[in-house]
């Protein structure tokens, strides 16, 4: 596609989806806003886009696109700024919040000057903020949901999605309350728990100064999303309060259910009780990003002997392919052990199974 794209807050969200528009359409100019001028001049220095502006008026006003991928609470008061600005007739203003319901309720004042507002939230991210953390396969096979209104015509649609097909993510239609209800649940209240039992390890190692440096594996995993950016998260969870309330009700309730089952020392329920999550969890589906980021595994068959992974990886790294994740499960003596090796792309995944195969008799498979 051709035009101008104009994209407003380049963190993380912002500067991957500069970088996806670019790859996809190179003949259109992609300039960038931030209140932050750091951030612009190193968006601009890392080429992420064309130009950056200081105004949102003059450039917003040229756009065909506009993207608002700042804060939720920043990204309401941005529609307010834009339908005050004569936008281009036919041009499709889109945001990347975290919640739905109060930016697609205030894009209304856009629709009414003939421009069209269709909400959106790439379900793909990181910890990580600003847009030295931005990348181009950030939202590669996440789901990518939009929430337009129901007046809003499918060639619109369907133009929005053409403009943003570089993120290669899976597009999907949703209302704006069905969707923070489900993010509340799968994204943002587990953002709260995190926090919390960071606050709980916290207030531990005041009693007992080990814990801080006994905090491993599964506390690092379960908590890594607590260091998000807090100015994003108090936004998250400001907007779709109702819904976390009625979540931490649950959760609540939940928490003294265990507790009774502590209390009785009720062992079979408590195994029931994991049991039940686990087989939740493992159903989960692993080739699709989503909550849980999934990537591109390669299972080899390798014979368990001492130098047997950096064999392996050395072929890799000879040939500049990039491994996420590496582990091994079922080893045992004398018998082949399965490596997994992830990748961050499916393509990536099968050089590397091309590559083992030109240097190793070792079989693979994609799982
Ligand atoms: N981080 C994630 O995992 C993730 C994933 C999907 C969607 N989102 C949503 O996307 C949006 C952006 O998140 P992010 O992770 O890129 O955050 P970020 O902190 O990396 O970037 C936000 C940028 O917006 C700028 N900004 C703030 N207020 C502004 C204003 N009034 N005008 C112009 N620029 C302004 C900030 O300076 C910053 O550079 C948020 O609404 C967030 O809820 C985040
Ligand atoms: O992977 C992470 O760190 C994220 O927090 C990503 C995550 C999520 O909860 O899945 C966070 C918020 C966004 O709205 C979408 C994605």
């Amino acid at each position: 596609m051709t035009g101008r794209v104009f994209i407003i807050g380049l963190g993380l969200i912002g500067g991957s989806l500069a970088l996806c528009i670019k790859s996809e359409h190179q003949k259109c100019t992609v300039v960038g806003y931030d209140q932050d001028p750091e951030q612009a001049r190193l968006a601009k220095m890392l080429g992420i886009i064309d130009m950056a502006t200081e105004s949102i008026e003059e450039e917003a006003c040229k756009a065909d696109l506009i993207v608002i991928a700042t804060p939720v609470a920043a990204a309401v008061k941005m529609v307010h700024t834009l339908s005050c600005v004569p936008l281009k007739k036919g041009a499709i203003v889109t945001d990347t919040g975290s919640t739905k319901q109060t930016v697609s309720r205030h894009g209304a004042m856009l629709r009414e000057m003939g421009v069209e507002f269709i909400g959106g939230h790439p379900m793909a991210g990181s910890h990580k903020s600003g847009v030295t953390a931005a990348k181009k396969i950030l939202f590669e096979n996440a789901y990518y949901l939009l929430t337009p209104e129901q007046g809003t015509q499918s060639a619109v649609l369907e133009q929005l999605k053409g403009w943003l097909a570089g993120t290669k993510a899976k597009f999907l239609t949703v209302l704006p309350e069905e969707h923070d209800y489900m993010t509340g649940v799968i994204s943002h209240f587990p953002h709260l728990v995190a926090a919390s039992l960071v606050h709980q390890a916290a207030a531990a190692e005041k009693d007992s100064e080990m814990v801080g440096r006994l905090a491993a594996g599964g506390f690092r995993d379960i908590t890594r999303i607590a260091s998000g950016s807090p100015e994003m998260w108090k936004d998250i969870l400001v907007d779709n309060r109702d819904v976390m309330l009625q979540l931490l009700e649950g959760w609540q309730s939940e928490m003294n259910r265990v507790a009774g089952l502590l209390h009785s020392s009720d062992a079979d329920s408590i195994r029931n009780y994991f049991d039940q999550a686990k087989r939740y969890r493992d159903g989960l589906p692993t080739s699709e990003k989503g909550a849980i980021p999934s990537f591109y595994d390669l299972f080899v068959d390798v014979p368990d002997y001492p130098g047997v992974i950096s064999e392996i990886t050395g072929f890799l790294a000879k040939e500049n392919i990039s491994i996420v994740n590496i582990r091994i499960i079922e080893t045992r003596e004398e018998v082949y052990g399965v490596l997994v090796i992830s990748f961050q792309t499916e393509e990536d995944r099968l050089c590397a199974q091309e590559c083992l195969s030109r240097h190793t008799d070792y079989e693979t498979s994609v799982g």
